[in-house]
């Protein structure tokens, strides 16, 4: 199997137009309809291969194909032109699919390279799964690609491989419950902070974030890719978010397990301002991140007009932060989670909390996810997380978001030294912020979860923290 990663290479070009040409019709019907394509609601108008690699040339009826393409597709409303976001494909090639993997089916070119063979979503079948571990392990090269690892985590053969099937940005093969490869499905060049931050915790001594194990890069055209990150399964584990809720629709209050959350934070950010570079926010910059918030605000009320009545009162807290800069105040800034709730944090059968996904949000450019930035924005994220678990129930228990919020801010003291609310004017900024992009985000994608974070808007927009 090692052998067969390691001997294929990128297909000539004449060939990688062909083979192109005789998934374009598939991928056109495909691709829109995948959770993870973040061009929803605008037409793909065709497609250009960034790289094509064989990782398993097709043999024996099963061929593993690994694509980057890009897919062209006209500038959102107002928007400027944009050359097409590029996705990871990974293709399995089968003469005949077996009945277990018709659901992965992405269809059967009529001409090309591929005619007549079944083209399906690879990470559905344990076996391409496999090729994509063995690849790390034997830190194997193919192509553009380039499989690598940590020496010091052993990566044992004849882990079985299952797709998980949670609703993700991204795709996640879980090996024998033992590692999860992550794949990222949109890629842009430069450092990735999923990789960049786990690492740098790793090294630093920070058991708070699975340590990687391995990860898949793309040098192409003089810049590297991040593909995937192998990490640690945490076995057992449950998500905050389906804990909260769970006590929640007990009436239980949940703010043990938020103050140990708020400490797990604590812990990662202190890791992290020790381990990458800090620095410090004066008038200017934070002029710019108020500005940058009220643009947004701007945004969203074009495009959710249920904003237009608070959009007064939400633009005040962001002016608020402005005034305060201007007043001569500092803060202190360092790399952070970026997209930090209940979801992105996991509680292991004996009670510690990790943290996962470090990609920030994905529809920004990386070199503004990696910018160091005050770590009220992660606390921020947490807070609207508990407040979002308690609207998101038909019934809810007075005051039970207030208390998580206070007991997160309480353990976050313990462990930082200093309590989030003590800047009543920055968490604002930063939660108002939040709802506004929840607004979007919900309107885009889960409309019937809208009045969510709508009920945040009408308070953040009455509130005032001075
Ligand atoms: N190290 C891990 N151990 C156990 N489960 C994990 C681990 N990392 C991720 N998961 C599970 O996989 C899901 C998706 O992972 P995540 O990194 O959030 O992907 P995405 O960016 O695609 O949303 C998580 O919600 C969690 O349930
Ligand atoms: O997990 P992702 O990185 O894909 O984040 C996006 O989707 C989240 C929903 O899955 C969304 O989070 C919002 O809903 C959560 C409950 O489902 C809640 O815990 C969060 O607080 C709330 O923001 C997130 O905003 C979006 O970027």
């Amino acid at each position: 199997m090692t052998e067969a990663v390691t001997s294929s290479a990128h297909a000539p070009s004449a060939t990688r137009q062909d083979l192109l040409a005789s998934l374009d019709p598939l991928l056109r019907e495909w691709l829109p309809r995948q959770r993870w394509f973040a061009g929803k609601g605008r037409p793909v108008t065709g497609f250009s291969l960034v790289a094509a690699a064989e990782v398993l040339p097709f043999d024996a009826n099963l061929g593993l194909l690994h694509l980057l393409v890009r897919a062209h597709q006209p500038p959102a409303q107002g928007g400027t032109a944009h050359p097409g976001d590029c996705y990871q494909l990974l293709l399995g090639v089968r003469e005949t699919l077996p009945p277990r993997l018709a659901p992965a089916l992405i269809g059967r070119p009529t001409e090309g390279p591929l005619a007549g063979r079944s083209v399906y979503e690879a990470l559905h079948d344990p076996r391409p799964a496999d090729v994509l571990l063995e690849a790390i392990r034997a830190r194997a090269r193919v192509g553009a690609l380039r499989f690598e690892g940590d020496a010091r985590q052993e990566i044992r053969d004849g882990l079985i491989p299952r797709l998980m099937t949670a609703e993700q940005s991204n795709s996640s093969v879980v090996y024998g419950d033992t590692f999860i490869l992550k794949l990222l499905r949109r890629t842009v060049p430069g450092v990735n902070p999923d990789l960049e931050l786990p690492l740098a915790l790793a090294r630093a001594g920070c058991a708070r974030v699975p340590a990687p194990a391995g990860w898949i890069l793309a040098d192409l055209a003089g810049d590297t890719s991040v593909l995937g990150v192998l990490q640690p399964f945490v076995q057992g584990a449950a998500d905050g978010w389906g804990l909260a809720r769970g006590e929640l629709a007990k009436g239980e209050d949940f703010s043990r397990g938020a103050r140990a959350l708020g400490r797990a934070t604590a812990e990662v950010h202190t890791a992290l301002a020790g381990a990458l570079p800090t620095v410090t926010l004066g008038r200017g910059q934070m002029e710019v991140l108020a500005a940058g918030m009220t643009e947004r605000l701007e945004t969203a009320v074009q495009a959710v007009p249920s904003l237009r009545p608070y959009a007064p009162g939400l633009r005040s807290a962001f002016t608020a932060l402005a005034d305060l800069a201007g007043e001569g105040r500092t803060w202190t800034a360092q790399r952070i989670h970026g997209d930090l709730h209940l979801g992105q944090c996991l509680r292991s059968p004996s009670g510690e909390w990790t943290l996962i996904d470090f990609e920030g949000e994905p529809s920004k450019p990386l070199a503004e996810r990696r910018m160091p930035q005050p770590p009220a924005r992660d606390v921020a994220g947490m807070l609207r997380s508990f407040d979002y678990a308690a609207h998101s129930l038909t019934h809810t228990v007075p005051g039970w978001a207030d208390a998580c919020r206070a007991a997160y801010c309480s353990g976050y003291a313990e462990v930082a030294g200093r309590d989030p609310r003590t800047d009543p004017v920055l968490l604002r900024a930063y939660e108002t912020d939040k709802a506004v992009y929840e607004v979007v985000y919900e309107a885009r994608h889960r409309p019937d979860w809208l009045p969510v974070p709508m009920t945040a808007v009408r308070r953040l927009a009455l509130s005032d923290a001075s």
